[in-house]
């Protein structure tokens, strides 16, 4: 019987990092790792990473801990990196190359099988084993290949009109990293991405240790806890 528990966002959010120092474990030819020893990396508490690996239904067991290698199948089972997923990019321009050219991705199953660009200079070119495509390439590729994900790194001018294309062509999962709020269809799930949040995060922490620093010496938690890291 699975003891699995529906996940929150913030939990979601958390079971990579874990699923790090984990694999980091088993590098180091450990067979079990402690709920403590997560937290006290990650600078968590140790009952917040035990209700995050419950919803994996994992459990571990007393005085030993969980076991190393099912902790990273039912990591990866819940967060879906067991399966590959095929992805095609729109817009290989700075952020598009940076995406592709990082190769952990791949490793968790996203696998980006092509990129388009309306750009003639950057077709045919191959980046991280990814060939960049003209856009004319586009509708034929989608319904020929099937991808299930399209990440969107193209100007916020053209990010709805793309989305309305790739949807259109049958893509179901939008990765958008542009700043415009999509309006797609029931059915179609969207995740927006913004790097200035971690930014937000940093530069609160920063206010924090300077305030702190001024009172004493000791460094500054974030606000319910522990100076955490993610
Ligand atoms: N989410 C974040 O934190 C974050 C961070 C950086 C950039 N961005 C966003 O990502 C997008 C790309 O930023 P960038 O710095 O890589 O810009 P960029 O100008 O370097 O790249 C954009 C690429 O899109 C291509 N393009 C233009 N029209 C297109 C179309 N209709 N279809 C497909 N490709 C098209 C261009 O030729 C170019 O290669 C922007 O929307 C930017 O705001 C988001």
């Amino acid at each position: 019987m699975s003891t699995a528990r529906p996940a929150s966002l913030p939990t979601i959010k958390r079971l990579p990092s874990y699923l790090q120092i984990i694999e980091n474990a088993r590098d180091d030819g450990r067979e079990f790792i402690s709920g403590t020893v997560i937290a006290d990396e990650l600078e968590l508490e140790p009952i917040q990473v035990r209700k995050d690996l419950a919803v994996t239904g994992i459990v571990g067991k007393p005085r030993v801990g969980f076991s190393v290698s099912e902790l990273i199948e039912a990591i990866s089972a819940f967060l879906h990196w067991n399966k590959v997923n095929r992805s095609i990019l729109l817009g290989a321009g700075h952020l598009g190359t940076a995406l592709m050219g990082y190769s952990e991705f791949r490793r968790h199953g996203l696998s980006i099988i092509a990129a388009f660009d309306p750009s003639p200079e950057r077709h045919d070119l191959v980046i991280n084993e990814t060939r960049i495509l003209p856009m004319d390439d586009l509708d034929d590729f989608i319904r020929r290949e099937q991808p299930e994900i399209a990440i969107l790194t193209v100007p916020s001018s053209v990010a709805q009109q793309t989305a309305d294309q790739v949807i259109a062509a049958g893509v179901r999962s939008l990765w958008n990293f542009t700043n415009v709020k999509l309006k797609v269809p029931a059915g179609v799930v969207v995740q927006k991405e913004d790097l200035s949040s971690g930014y937000a995060v940093l530069s609160v922490k920063m206010g924090l240790a300077a305030h702190s620093a001024e009172c004493s010496d000791d460094p500054a938690p974030l606000p319910g806890g522990r100076t955490s890291t993610i």
